[in-house]
Formats: structure tokens, sequence, C-alpha cells
């Protein structure tokens, strides 16, 4: 009987390229100044040979923009090509490359439109491409790793930063230059990455029960985030009160607290239809029902531990489906 060779198939990884630092290039190896979203995804993929000893690889440019420049419309654009690749089971999981500053908006968008249970992993870098001891291949190899990892199958999305694996749902941008900056401020890492393997420890109980099919949308109802402080005056929140403005994030001080004279403002945002919904500026911990505020009076809904830029995200899914604000605030209690 001749002995058959176990060759082991790698399973089969799409990366798909937005541009942000990871694609960013600069002049020299000590100057901080680059352009975010120069390089194209062939040379982000050959600059880490060592990904083909983890996956079958493919690449697809979907932008190539600095993440400050991240749109509904990108949004859109990944959402339905990572639910069309696992519908003709193209791939086995997704890696995303991505800015760093709007990838937790990012993850949250994806967690919660991407409906297969397949992995979907973001990354990307805080160096360019060009700098000294930059982070960029490094984190590549890792996401490599990461969306590889079968154990990652049903996590949602992740990103995968700085040897750490975080909650798409709950990751944040802490620090402005630093390759630390990623955390997730109420629960930690869900998983580390060391010496080429991922181990989870922790799994959100939170991960969606429910997603939304945007498969066919085109656009988002509009949402703006409002930012609370001392002696705010009322004129941003009156400014959008007569525009299309469908609901607004309220960044407030504390557990979501406004001063008198916005709180007017909210009050006749709500009275007209528009969906307010309470977040805090704290950078962690929930804002709450009913604490300093009659939530149910004034028809307000609250944003349970996301954060504002995430809480926009989930509202604006939420208003294309319904604008009763009972079901939206199950559905920011259920996320
Ligand atoms: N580190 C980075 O990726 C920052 C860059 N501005 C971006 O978000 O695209």
């Amino acid at each position: 009987q001749t002995k058959k060779k176990m060759t082991k198939t790698l399973p089969r990884v799409t990366i798909l390229a937005t541009g942000g630092t990871i694609a960013g290039a600069g002049e020299s190896a000590t100057k901080a100044a680059y352009t975010a979203g120069k390089l194209s995804i062939d040379i982000l993929l050959s600059a880490v040979p060592q990904i083909h000893d983890k996956a079958q690889i493919k690449g697809e440019q979907i932008a190539k923009i600095g993440s400050q420049d991240m749109s509904v419309e990108v949004w859109l654009k990944l959402s339905k090509r990572i639910n069309e690749i696992f519908e003709e089971d193209s791939a086995d999981a997704i890696v995303i490359t991505h800015g760093t500053d709007t990838m937790e908006e990012t993850a949250t968008f994806l967690d919660l439109t991407a409906l297969s249970d397949k992995p979907v992993v973001l990354v990307g870098a805080m160096r360019a491409s060009t700098a000294m001891s930059q982070d960029g291949n490094k984190n590549l190899l890792d996401a490599v790793i990461v969306a590889a990892d079968p154990n990652s199958q049903g996590k949602g999305v992740v990103v995968a930063m700085n040897e750490l694996v975080f909650d798409g749902r709950d990751v944040t941008k802490t620090i402005t230059t630093s390759t630390s900056t990623f955390d997730s401020r109420n629960f930690g890492p869900i998983g580390l990455i060391y010496d080429g393997k991922v181990n989870y420890y922790y799994q959100s109980l939170r991960n969606p029960v429910k997603k939304f099919d945007v498969t066919k949308a085109t656009s988002l109802p509009q949402v703006e985030i409002i930012y609370g402080y001392a002696d705010a005056s009322p004129v941003t929140v009156d400014a959008l009160l007569n525009t299309n403005v469908k609901g607004i994030v309220y960044a407030g001080m504390g557990n979501g607290n406004f001063n008198a004279a916005v709180g007017n403002s909210l009050e006749k945002a709500s009275k007209k239809g528009i969906i307010v919904c309470r977040s805090n500026r704290t950078g962690s911990g929930r804002t709450t029902l009913f604490n300093e505020v009659d939530d149910a009076a004034l028809g307000f809904v609250v944003g349970d531990d996301l954060n504002p830029q995430k809480a926009r995200i989930l509202l604006m899914l939420s208003l294309m489906e319904t604008s009763d604000r009972a079901k939206i605030q199950t559905n920011f209690f259920d996320y």
C-alpha cells in the first residue's frame, strides 16, 4: 500500500485594502510626516511574504484613503463585498487593511452588517511603511494568522493590532500617535497574538443577535454628533432642526448630561421626530436611562456603552428600518 502524503490545505484569506497608514509612505525613516493610503495592495502583500505560509492569499483594492475620509459609501461597498465573498464561498476569512482613525467605526458597522459567521479581521498601522520600526508588516501577518485560525469563527468582526485582538464592537482608538493605541476601555482585549498563534481568553455575550442587511442600501439616514461641554450654547443643535438630519447622538457630560440650553433644543429636536440618542464624552462606561434625565418624557434613547461614534453607526442602521423609539432603544440594549 502506498502511503498518501498528507498535505494540509491552507485556509483561503482575501485581503480587502482601503488605505490608511499601513499603506502610507513618507520621505524618510525618521520623519513622522507621511501620506496615508499611497501603496497598493500588491505592494503591501509583497512586503510580507510570510503570509503565504499561513493562508492562500488574494488581494483586492476597495479604496485608497486615509480613514479620516471613510464614508458610508465605502462602508456599503465593503459590507456588500464581504457578504458576496462569503456567499459565493470564495474565501474562508477576510482581512481588511484600514486606517486607524476610524477603524472602530468600520468595525462596528461591519460587525452589524456582515451576515456570515466567518472571520473578518481589521488591521492597520500607526507608523507608515517607510518608517523605522514600522508596525504594519507584523500587524498584517498577525491579522492573517487571526483570520486563518478556526477559533476566530463566530467572534464577530475583530481588530488585530499590536499583538492584541479586540472585539470590533468595543474597540476604540485611545492614543493619538502610539502603536499601543487600541483598547477596549470597558472590557480589554479578547485574545493575544504571539509567536505565530492567537489565543482567545474572552468572548463578548453582546455580539449582534440582530444583523442589518445593507446589501441593497445606497445610503443611510443622516445622523450627526453634538459634543457636550460646560456653558454650551444651543446653536449647534438648533442648526440641525430644519435639515434632513434624522438622528442626533449627543456626546454628553458624565452619564450623558446636558446643560439647560442644549437640553431645550434637544427636546425640540425630539418633538420634531429626530431621534436623540444620549451617549457620553467620558471614553468609557455606560450611558444609562433615567439618571438625571427623564428620557421617557423627552423621548430620548441611550447608547448604553457605545461611544458617540459607534452609537451613530447603530442609530443610522436602526433608522434605516424604523423610527420607533422603543425598537431603537432595544437595538442599543441588545447589541
Ligand atoms: N494610523 C493611521 O492609519 C492614521 C490615518 N490617518 C488613517 O486613519 O488612515
